[in-house]
């Protein structure tokens, strides 16, 4: 059971997807996909390689368009959005993905730094100093500002990684894999920061995983994809508490054999 207390407004979805298909020529990737994420909620998408987990987040993000169905984003319809309006859009989601990586020779503070630069045009250097120690305060890490990405560890720079995104104060965080190639109390560290982002900023967030660990520390509902379909969606303890034959195996294969998926 996930320890931390969310705040979930179950009245508001921020993202609300209805029959949503899409296929690549013969293969049938996403098969009739529903999901309403509510304000303030963590909802993991869990499922095997290959089950169209990264081609949901693109279809949410306006990257790819959907065959059929219907997505709306904090009350627009993604698929009708001209460009202008999809960069506005995609200005409120904090996308953290697995290669997000770090600019290399610029300091924790540049790398903070250059998202506000670069989007909010006009905003002062105070401005920005302020914002990079606030986020830096609120990811723990406002001794690192001079240094280089080089000089942290692993889960140092995931934690400046998803400061970056936080900088801009996205209403939704969307998470591809975030504990990948992470060894397990890194994990825990990266999956206690994704409760606190939820916690301080008030993120409604999905989270793609085959982590189940994660899926247990992070998620509200957790969403299990099996064959183009969320199979089954609740609490962690409601899904695996399941005689679906299918799901036990996913759940046996990364607990039990101690598999990565
Ligand atoms: N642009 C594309 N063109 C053709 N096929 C694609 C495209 N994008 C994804 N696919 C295919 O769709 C299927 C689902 O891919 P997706 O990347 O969403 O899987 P996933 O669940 O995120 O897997 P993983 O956990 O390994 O990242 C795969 O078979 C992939 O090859």
């Amino acid at each position: 059971m996930k320890k931390h207390i969310s705040h979930i407004d179950r009245s508001t979805a921020v993202i609300s997807i209805r029959d949503l298909y899409k296929s690549f020529g013969s293969l049938h990737v996403l098969k009739g996909i529903d999901l309403d994420l509510f304000k303030g909620e963590n909802v993991v998408v869990l499922g095997r390689s290959g089950t169209g987990k990264s081609v949901l987040i693109k279809i949410i993000s306006g990257l790819l368009k959907p065959d059929k169905g219907t997505v709306q984003v904090l009350g627009e319809e993604v698929d009708k959005l001209n460009t202008k309006e999809l960069q506005a859009l995609r200005l409120k989601i904090g996308f953290s993905f697995q290669n997000s990586a770090l600019y290399d020779s610029m300091t924790v503070r540049e790398n903070l730094a250059f998202p506000l630069t670069r989007n909010k045009p006009g905003i002062s250097d105070d401005e920005v100093e302020e914002a990079v120690k606030q986020v830096l305060e609120d990811v723990g890490l406002s001794q690192a500002i001079n240094q280089m990405p080089s000089e942290l560890s692993g889960g140092q720079r995931k934690r400046i990684g998803i400061a970056r995104t936080l900088i801009l104060r996205p209403e939704i965080m969307l998470y591809d894999e975030p504990t990948a190639g992470l060894d397990p109390i890194t994990s825990a560290d990266i999956n206690s920061l994704i409760n606190e982002v939820q916690e301080l900023y008030h993120t409604s967030s999905i989270i793609i995983t085959h982590d189940l660990t994660c899926a247990k520390a992070t998620g509200d509902r957790i969403a299990v994809m099996l064959n183009g379909q969320f199979n089954k969606m609740g609490s962690f303890e409601e899904v695996f508490d399941s005689d679906n034959d299918e799901i036990n195996s996913f759940y046996n294969y990364n607990f039990i054999e101690g598999g990565s998926a």
